[in-house]
């Protein structure tokens, strides 16, 4: 068997949080914000962590499917913003919906997660599993330096998942999941230093989320175009929608432009949530589907691609 992705949902909190809201704490305008990035605001969780995000998409998943929380093989939840390093955000989801017949684990590859952890679910299919919840999910907004003008506008909250089945179908057609950590100081985010009674000297270096802007937006749109190309050529159909990591709008014309299609195939929602890490393509693809322009078991081919932190880059073609 293999992997179909047979239902979407996502979740957001509810605090909105606007570029002009965010001038009055930081020197920024939302001239500058919506220009360079396209966002225009960012939903911030204000008594939700990320756990509570997930555990919503996931009870939706099964109200949606008709499934049962006894019938999931597998949680697998993509997050760089974990509630807890143990027990992890998946465990917390299984024993929210009594899920008890489910293995559980997070998967750490930042924006580029939820493409990750869509394929490591299909391998759990291809390998025997029946049905399973792939579930990107974050609260960016805890790891933020919210002094620093040039990274604290740009995240925002939320999560999004699908409900993998089996199928005899392949619907995953091709893939490219890569790394690079001699990168991997581009984007940091939740360091834990050394600390003991033993330590001598004690490291100052503080956990808030640290980014190269211009070294990920030059990665973004050399090395993520060559992938998008490599899995694009390994499929021979035309691909109705790319859905990519919702990091900048400037960075989806750049890559449009570069893989010479029309910028309108690109799906973009960035502007009312901001960067929201592993969760922006489940959001993205979950909000096409509510719309109507994805139709789930419509064979509609469409390419995910996500990007980031690690550095890490991955892409997918999947036949819905
Ligand atoms: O000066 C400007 O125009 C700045 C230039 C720098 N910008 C950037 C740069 C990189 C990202 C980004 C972040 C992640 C992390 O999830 C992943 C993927 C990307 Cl491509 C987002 N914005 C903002 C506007």
């Amino acid at each position: 068997s293999f992997a179909k992705i047979t239902q979407t949902a996502s979740f957001v909190p509810e605090k909105t949080v606007t570029n002009d809201q965010l001038a009055q704490i930081l020197d920024t305008s939302d001239d500058w914000i919506s220009t360079r990035t396209g966002i225009k605001e960012r939903r911030i969780a204000t008594n939700e962590n990320t756990s509570d995000l997930c555990i919503n998409v996931a009870e939706q998943l099964l109200e949606k499917s008709g499934s049962t929380a006894e019938e999931l093989d597998f949680i697998i939840v993509a997050t760089m913003s974990p509630d807890y390093n143990s027990p992890s955000v998946a465990c917390l989801v299984q024993g929210a919906i009594g899920a008890q017949s489910a293995m559980c684990f997070d998967l750490s590859a930042a924006c580029s997660g939820f493409v990750y952890a869509l394929s490591m679910g299909d391998k759990m299919i291809r390998t025997g599993a029946k049905k399973g919840l792939i579930i990107g999910g974050e609260v960016i907004s805890k790891a933020l330096d919210w002094t620093d003008r040039t990274t604290a506008v740009l995240f925002g909250d939320g999560a999004g998942g699908v409900l993998l089945e089996a199928s005899q179908r392949k619907h995953i057609t091709a893939e490219n999941l890569q790394a690079d950590g001699k990168r991997a100081m581009s984007l940091t985010s939740g360091f834990t230093p050394l600390d003991n009674p033993y330590v001598e000297n004690k490291t100052t270096q503080d956990s808030s989320l640290t980014m190269e802007g211009r070294e990920i937006f030059d990665f973004a749109v050399r090395d993520v175009v060559e992938q998008i190309k490599k899995v694009m050529n390994e499929q021979d159909e035309e691909i109705d929608y790319f859905l990519l990591h919702q990091a900048n709008a400037r960075i989806l014309d750049k890559i449009a432009k570069k893989v010479e299609v029309s910028r309108d195939r690109f799906l973009q929602n960035m502007d009312k949530y901001g960067n929201t890490s592993a969760a922006s393509i489940p959001i993205l693809l979950d909000e096409a589907v509510a719309s109507g322009k994805i139709v789930l078991g419509s064979q509609q081919n469409v390419i995910l691609s996500g990007f980031g932190g690690g550095l890490t880059w991955a892409t997918v073609s999947v036949v819905l």
